[in-house]
């Protein structure tokens, strides 16, 4: 099992196929190819049901901020935060990166591809191989520093765009701690030594993460197309910037799908798989897919958060006892990936813990460590 975050799809390759990359702007209508149907998609499609139910939005200066966030973490798995301390020229600045970025030539971008087994660089989501049908965006990942991928797409002004993903990625990670420590609280888990990796001040220091820069150039049938595919994140949390275009909709139990309307200023956290396996199954990880415009482009930027790679998730002790057996066998991030490269959906379910009827704790797959009386 490979540890590093960059080596995590060596042994799922994706295939050539899906390596090409149109040239969106010379596409006048959309390609059978980027039509989906009801079917290609497994959960419930077509517009988002006129619902009254709105995500969440949380001002982190609030007083009661703990609270409000341990209510969006229950029930709906995403919520929006303003008054977040990062400032909206860097939101600017890593938009017009993003911008510059995609507006480059195919051949250019091309440069920069991912490779069919990497995680770092230019081309379609890693769940596109899941799907039959391909979706409307392009996309940007990045591990660790920019600089390689950036130097090969600007030869000659690369530092500068370096810097703001640089300084980006800094911001991100203290608010993601931040937020580790608010939802964290909200579960109960409020002692430093609770959560060990969070190393000796607390900050996280050791935590990984992975930039994506996402793009949906605007699409000549946005009902039928598809800007990215309903998933989960495999992570602990994703802070999500999205420009002023809406498109990314989440869907919640008995809403059907909801749009998650751009804030101005604001970031979207959305709570990933191996924040529902910590918190034992009482944070659900929240599905969420993007759409498409008919004249606007829209771009969006994930910062997506896990823990250090030698660092297994798994329930926390504090919130376990003989009523609440852990439901989930312990995954570091790279194996958690692996195994959602393979399962995609059934990712969480196959990691889950059995517990058969004589009250006895096993767990499924590769791990036998793990009995509980
Ligand atoms: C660390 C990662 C999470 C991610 C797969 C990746 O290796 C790098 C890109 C991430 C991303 C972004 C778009 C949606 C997503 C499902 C995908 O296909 O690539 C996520 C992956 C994830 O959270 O599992
Ligand atoms: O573009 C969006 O709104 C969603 C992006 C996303 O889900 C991701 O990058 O994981
Ligand atoms: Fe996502």
């Amino acid at each position: 099992m490979p540890s590093r975050l960059s080596d995590a799809f060596r042994g799922q390759p994706i295939h050539p196929q899906q390596l090409k990359h149109p040239d969106f702007t010379s596409l006048q209508e959309l390609p059978d190819s980027y039509a989906w149907n009801q079917r290609d998609d497994d959960y419930p499609s077509g517009d988002a049901f006129a619902t009254d139910q709105s995500v969440p939005i949380i001002d982190l200066n609030d007083p009661n901020a703990l609270q409000g966030i341990g209510h969006a973490c229950k029930t709906w798995g995403v919520f929006q935060v303003t008054n977040h301390g990062i400032p909206t020229s860097l939101l600017d600045m890593v938009e017009c990166t993003s911008r510059t970025l995609f507006s480059l030539p195919v051949h250019q971008k091309l440069k920069a591809a991912r490779s069919p087994d990497g995680v770092s660089g230019y081309g379609f989501a890693r769940i596109s191989s899941f799907f039959s049908k391909l979706m409307w965006s392009e996309g940007f990942t990045i591990v660790g520093s920019p600089d390689e991928h950036f130097r090969l797409i600007w030869p000659q002004d690369y530092r500068n765009y370096c810097d703001v993903i640089k300084e980006y990625k800094e911001e991100m990670k203290k608010l993601a701690g931040r937020l580790m420590w608010l939802m964290l609280g909200s579960l109960g888990i409020i002692a430093k030594q609770d959560i060990k990796w969070a190393g000796p001040k607390g900050d996280f220091k050791e935590a990984s993460a992975v930039l994506q820069l996402n793009y949906y150039p605007a699409c000549p049938d946005p009902d039928r197309a598809m800007g990215l595919a309903a998933h989960t994140d495999s992570t602990l949390l994703t802070i999500l910037y999205q420009n002023s275009t809406s498109g990314l909709q989440v869907l919640k139990e008995g809403a059907g799908w909801v749009t998650v309307p751009p804030l101005p200023g604001g970031l979207v956290i959305n709570l990933g798989d191996l924040m529902h396996i910590l918190s034992n199954g009482s944070y659900p990880s929240i599905l969420h897919r993007a759409r498409v415009n008919r004249t606007h482009h829209r771009f969006s930027v994930a910062y997506l958060y896990g823990p250090p790679s030698s660092v297994k998730i798994s329930p926390h002790p504090k919130l376990l006892g003989p009523a609440q057996p852990p439901l989930y066998r312990p995954v570091t991030w790279n194996e958690y990936l692996d195994t959602k490269a393979k399962h995609f959906n059934k990712a969480l379910s196959s990691v889950r813990v059995c517990v058969p009827l004589n009250g006895l704790v096993d767990v499924n797959e590769h791990n036998n460590s793990v009995t509980v009386g």
